[in-house]
């Protein structure tokens, strides 16, 4: 039973988030990092780190998590992650964009009320499946051409309250339980709202869809990072208004759009004031552009998170014995525990990775990078996080202790104050996983005796 509560050096959170956490996390990742760097530079942990696509490769440590649904017996369901258990799994969301994330209908409607006549679609069923494919371009620049019809719709206070609550509420009621959700307030000024305007706006429809989602029966909280479009020279002056709304529904910076030609030192300014600032950010890195982007975020900018960060693979070497070398680049992410916001399904569509199987996410949690799983654009890429967890256990075999792991990972990451980090790790996400593995204790009788009766024989 012990080991069923045991996931690794990363999801223990009664030892590695208390107070003495950093100290508690670094001398356990080095324990992990001991025995897989032997791998990483060396044949020892050849086995364990590249061995494929197996969920027993994947698992952490000693106490497999995997273990009660690999040996069969009386306990052998309680881990696997069905797609019902996937959907009422607690979940968190560090990466999704507002405005990749409108219900089709919403969209026809709110076209409708503003005079929009430019949708392609004006059936939401049809509209939801033109968005999907015209994302599905395998170019980030096409990609993001899509957004010029969700902007276009969010230029004015009542609809971006509205779209900002009902994002709430279908996280909420895919299980979602916490979710920083990233816009750029640059893009709703088309109809004279101001940046002020449109950041209290999204404030408030965020306020109304958890208040809505909790009638509902779904406990969500929602906090929205400022984004910056990394092509414009706007990146000072959003920093700065993420900075007045800290503490007022803001928890941080980003920069998105279009990576190659515009690296993320551009906006060296806006890092450099929120860092004195004492702030949060993290940027749009290694998504369509490789390790040089990475590096930027790092090391010149200074990035608490990587957005993507999935060609950090590029620095990754698995030999054909299985053996992992890591460069100096990837180790360092490893070694600092770097949050690494990964999106495999916005990635088969921008090109980024081939499939789910080949996707890096299976290869860096097997090397205990900091990896956490987001949607990027619901929308766009016709998904939520349950579906995104469903990829990964058909590609992966992950199950309920993986869907913990990572989920603890996203909830280590978020900008919101360590305190209540701990406390949604403790009070929410370990009972919530703890009570979906403890099902099977409670399943209806058969009505057969396991065993014969010693008196009948
Ligand atoms: O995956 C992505 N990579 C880079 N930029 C993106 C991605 N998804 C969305 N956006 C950009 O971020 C803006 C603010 O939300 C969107 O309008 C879109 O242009
Ligand atoms: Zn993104």
């Amino acid at each position: 039973m012990q080991n069923e509560n045991e996931h690794g050096n990363e999801n223990s959170p009664h030892q590695h988030e208390h107070p003495a956490a950093q100290v508690a996390d670094t001398a356990v990742a080095a324990r992990t990092a001991a025995a897989q760097d032997s791998g990483a530079s060396g044949p020892a942990a050849a086995g364990a780190t590249a061995r494929g696509a197996s969920s027993q490769a994947t698992q952490p440590g000693p106490g497999a998590s995997a273990r009660g649904a690999a040996t069969g017996g009386a306990g052998s369901s309680r881990a696997v992650a069905t797609p019902d258990r996937i959907k009422r799994a607690p979940k968190v969301l560090l990466h999704d964009h507002l405005d990749g994330g409108l219900r089709p209908a919403t969209i026809v409607e709110l076209a409708r009320e503003n005079g929009y006549d430019g949708l392609p679609e004006t059936d939401p069923a049809k509209l939801g499946v033109w968005f999907r494919e015209a994302a599905d371009s395998g170019s980030l620049p096409r990609y993001l051409e899509t957004f010029a019809h969700t902007c276009a719709v969010m230029q004015t206070r009542d609809a971006l309250v509205r779209v900002a609550s009902e994002c709430a509420r279908d996280l909420a009621a895919d299980g979602v339980v916490y979710a920083e959700i990233r816009y750029a307030p640059e893009q709703h000024l088309e109809d004279g709202l101001t940046l002020e305007e449109v950041v209290e706006a999204v404030n408030e429809g965020f306020r109304d869809g958890e208040r809505r989602a909790a009638e509902a029966g779904f406990r969500i909280r929602v906090g929205a990072l400022l984004t910056a479009m990394r092509h414009a020279a706007r990146s000072l002056e959003i920093a700065e208004l993420a900075n007045r709304y800290r503490d007022l529904g803001v928890v941080g910076f980003d920069i998105a759009g279009a990576e190659a030609g515009f690296p993320p030192t551009r906006h060296l300014d806006a890092f450099e004031y929120l860092k004195r600032e004492n702030n949060h950010f993290t940027i749009h890195a290694g998504e369509a552009f490789g390790l040089p982007s990475i590096w930027q975020a790092l090391q010149w900018c200074g990035a608490d998170r990587l957005g993507h960060g999935v060609r950090l693979i590029d620095d990754i070497e698995v030999a054909e014995d299985g053996t992992v070398t890591l460069g100096r680049l990837a180790a360092y992410v490893r070694d600092k525990r770097v949050p690494l916001e990964l999106c495999p399904t916005s990635n088969l569509q921008t090109g980024a990775a081939a499939s789910y199987r080949e996707h890096p996410i299976g290869l860096l949690r097997r090397l205990h990078f900091r990896v956490t799983l987001n949607t990027d654009n619901r929308l766009m890429s016709g998904t939520d996080m349950s579906s995104e967890f469903g990829h990964l256990v058909d590609a992966f075999g992950y199950t309920l202790d993986d869907m913990e792991w990572i989920t603890v990972n996203s909830m280590k990451s978020a900008f919101i104050p360590f305190d209540e980090r701990l406390a949604m790790i403790n009070d929410v996400i370990k009972p919530g996983y703890a009570e979906l593995k403890a099902e099977w204790l409670f399943r209806p009788a058969t009505g057969r005796p396991a065993v014969a009766s010693p008196s009948a024989g």
